[in-house]
């Protein structure tokens, strides 16, 4: 049996028109995460990264292709479901601390609000849960303008899952942080991921964040591209051993974006040849390689 992803995207078009110019932030994007996942989201700034997660948060709604999170199908929410989900299905941490937190509240005062607004019950049991899983208690009665960036993002946290959603989603969670920071702040995910199973979803345009996820998706023009797998293994003698696989995303319909790199180095471009074989396909440049003539054949 195969259990229903936590977030599915298939086919997502998103298209701006800005003074009459159009233009496609999201090209045909599939992306699938199982439940509990922990996923990184790369890529190059304009790459529509920011257009998957409002789509995501339900603040926008794409153009077409569908988007469920959660059991729930974006593209059908009315707004009383809307306001629903974004309470209680999905929690989100952003970018901008001011985004995150209401400066006049203190840490727990924050996370107390967020659950006031969803009438989450058994308040304090939960807040109490919350500082210790973060390591927060100690700061629990400063106000954000007390705490430095990292404690920050660590009260963001803490208030994204105050209501226990099924779908953590964090933009640019260390944006504005340093590498040092940043780490910390990506471990507590990570911590917050492990401990609770939330499904959690970062995108970023920072590639160290690799080393924090199990799965790394890089996202080109609007389309999801490759994927990097990690694991750890255990070998005879007790040590552990780290792999990366990468991976082309293929879509429904078989297309899939060959890596830059790769293009590069065969020139290829415009079209290339194809050919099957047993356990694999060749793409090969168009034109075929020029050999050194063979003087026998040139005989005959
Ligand atoms: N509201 C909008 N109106 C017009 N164009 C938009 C709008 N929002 C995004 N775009 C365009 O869509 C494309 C994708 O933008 P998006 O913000 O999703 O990229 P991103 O990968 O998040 O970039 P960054 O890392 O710089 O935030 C860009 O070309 C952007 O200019």
């Amino acid at each position: 049996m195969t259990t229903e992803p936590d977030i599915l995207c298939t086919d997502l078009v998103r298209i701006f028109t800005a003074k009459g110019v159009e233009v496609q932030a999201l090209q045909g994007l599939t992306l699938r995460v199982d439940p509990g996942d922990l996923v990184a989201v790369v890529g190059a700034s304009g790459s529509g990264k920011s257009t998957l997660l409002s789509i995501l948060s339900g603040l926008d709604t794409p153009t077409a292709g569908s988007a469920r999170v959660a059991g729930t199908d974006l593209l059908a929410m009315t707004g009383r479901e809307r306001v629903d989900y974004q309470r209680h299905t999905v929690g989100f941490v952003w970018q901008q601390t001011a985004r995150n937190l209401l400066p006049y509240l203190t840490a727990v005062e924050n996370i107390y609000a967020a659950m006031i607004v969803a009438r989450t019950r058994s308040r304090d049991a939960r807040a109490a849960e919350l500082l210790d899983l973060l390591g927060i208690a100690d700061i629990a009665d400063r106000r954000p303008g007390q705490l430095s960036g990292g404690q920050q993002q660590r009260v963001a946290i803490a208030v994204a899952i105050a209501n226990s959603p099924r779908v953590l989603l964090a933009d640019e969670p260390t944006g504005e942080l340093d590498e040092a920071t940043s780490a910390d702040v990506l471990g507590a995910i990570e911590h917050v991921n492990r401990e609770l199973g939330v499904t959690t979803l970062i995108v970023t345009h920072d590639p160290s964040v690799s080393r924090h996820v199990r799965r790394t998706v890089q996202i080109r023009d609007g389309r999801t591209s490759t994927e990097v797998l990690r694991r750890v293994s255990v070998d005879e003698s007790g040590r552990e051993q780290h792999h990366a696989e990468e991976f082309a995303v293929l879509d429904r319909v078989g297309r899939l974006q060959l890596p830059q790199d790769f293009m590069a180095s065969l020139s290829l471009r415009d079209r290339v040849r194809l050919s099957l074989e047993d356990d694999h396909i060749g793409v090969y440049p168009d034109a075929p390689p020029v050999r050194p003539s063979d003087p026998e054949e040139d005989e005959r």
